[in-house]
């Protein structure tokens, strides 16, 4: 659906489709980041501090659309949210899947209109279904995508009678944790072998006009076959719904076929977060996707909805030593941010590099310390709380300046008060400058909700408390 020279993509990125242009490498690396930069603006903003790079987002997006010249690119809003990403990625010409309400308010906020939203209900609240039936009155382009029965009839319930995808599950999967694998969960679809049945039911109370199927987030490039597989089933069930169906019963829609617009294989391609490791290879894995689907239908595209490849390695996440405290085991260099402001290591155990960019007084330059392996933890009351184990820093001192890297998908997207502690700031680097892109919160905000409804209570009746 996405009109990407309306959106703002201009004319092709001026390369042979697959083929990324030298200044535009698979892979941005911490080590890659201006030091001196990244201090200027943790000295200006203080710590912890995201940051991130509009114009590597713009270039990831130039990547995926050049590997998949033919498909509906999505970029999955759930990754990072901020408005300003959300706009340059509406500018590059990619639509929006949305997981929520409030993604799709972002969404829409942030100027995508209709026929570029998508938004994938797994168990939808009712509240998201009221708010999503009333934006498709007045948008009546946007798709919903569907997992199960129940939402079906959910969306009819409210009206709804108006673009629907059917989420498949695929019965296969892959990710980089078990925790992160969606296909063959059964929390996600309709599984593969009753989803022909269910498309066809859905398509005499809805314009059906997709599939879906997701294997799961950070795929990387052992995991090729899974995705291939994935992509294989989907395209058989998009030519069998292409076809008249030869269901028994006297309903003549049974008879027809399903008039699909995409079939939709989902996001989830990795990126590399251990320094050495490679990159995917996009052009290989879109060549691999583009095979595996074969033939679609005509008239079928093929659409994929990735996040993480959109926005991880044009974030890193700034945060000042206080701590260096040798004990017989390890070195622990305690941090202000912890699992409050980057949760992957703790949730997933997930791997994220980390550069001592210095800045401490009196201690000589980064480059001219030894490696020492430390631990570097955060401040909260969770033995959990570790952004890393066993990492070999230029020897951290009280006052350097860290650097996470690959912080851009899944960072502050997941951050938490627990604690008690304010969510970090954010900057975004546009053509250079940069700007507060999220606040840093303050104690204020951490009891703003809890204010209004002790209002509330105070101002009832002593008796009715
Ligand atoms: C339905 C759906 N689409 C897209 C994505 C994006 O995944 P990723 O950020 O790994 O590309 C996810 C997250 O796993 C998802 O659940
Ligand atoms: N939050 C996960 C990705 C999950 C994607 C949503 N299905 C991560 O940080 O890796």
């Amino acid at each position: 659906m996405s009109d990407r020279d309306a959106g703002g993509r201009g004319d092709a990125t001026g390369e042979e489709a697959g083929e990324p242009a030298a200044d535009n490498p698979p892979v941005r690396r911490v080590s890659d980041w201006d030091a001196e930069r990244l201090r200027g603006l943790a000295g200006e903003h203080e710590t912890p501090l995201y940051v991130q790079d509009l114009d590597r987002v713009r270039e990831n997006c130039e990547r995926l659309l050049a590997a998949f010249p033919d498909a509906d690119v999505r970029y999955a809003v759930k990754a990072h949210t901020g408005r300003a990403v959300l706009e340059a990625v509406r500018d590059a010409g990619l639509d929006a899947e949305c997981a929520s309400a409030g993604e799709v308010d972002r969404a829409l906020a942030a100027g995508f209109d209709g026929s570029r939203l998508h938004y994938t209900a797994v168990n939808p609240p009712a509240r998201d279904l009221d708010y999503v039936a009333g934006v498709a009155e007045a948008e009546p382009e946007l798709t919903v995508t569907v997992g199960a029965v129940d939402a079906l009839d959910r969306l009819a319930e409210r009206g709804y009678d108006g673009r629907v995808c059917v989420r498949v599950n695929p019965g296969v999967g892959a990710g980089h944790h078990k925790k992160v694998t969606t296909g063959g969960a059964a929390k996600f679809g309709i599984p593969y072998d009753r989803a022909a049945e269910a498309t066809r039911d859905a398509a005499g109370r809805f314009d059906v006009v997709g599939l879906h199927a997701h294997a799961g987030s950070g795929i990387d490039p052992d995991q090729l076959d899974s995705h291939r597989e994935l992509v294989a089933r989907m395209g058989e069930l998009a030519r069998d719904l292409s076809e008249p169906s030869d269901r028994d019963g006297d309903d003549p829609r049974d008879a027809d076929p399903i008039d699909l617009e995409y079939v939709d294989v989902g996001g989830g391609f990795g990126v590399p977060y251990e320094e050495d490791a490679p990159a995917l290879d996009l052009p290989a894995v879109a060549e691999a996707t583009r095979e595996a689907v074969a033939p679609l239908p005509a008239g079928v595209d093929l659409a994929i909805e990735p996040g993480r490849y959109v926005v991880a390695d044009a974030g890193v996440l700034l945060t000042r030593v206080n701590t260096v405290k040798p004990t017989p085991d390890e070195t622990v260099v305690g941090v202000d941010a912890g699992m409050t402001d980057l949760l992957r290591p703790a949730m997933y155990d997930a791997y994220h590099p980390i550069r001592n960019l210095g800045g401490a007084s009196g201690e000589p330059p980064v480059a001219e310390r030894e490696a020492t392996p430390v631990t570097v933890a955060g401040p909260i009351c969770e033995t959990g709380d570790t952004l890393g184990r066993n990492r070999a820093l230029a020897d951290p001192s009280r006052g350097d300046l860290l650097a996470v890297g690959v912080a851009g998908a899944y960072g502050y997207e997941m951050a938490s008060q627990y604690n008690s502690r304010p969510r970090p700031a954010e900057v975004a680097l546009d053509d250079g400058r940069a700007a507060v892109t999220r606040r840093r919160e303050t104690l204020g905000d951490l009891t703003t909700v809890e204010r209004e409804a002790d209002r509330d209570r105070t101002d009832r009746p002593e008796g009715d408390r």
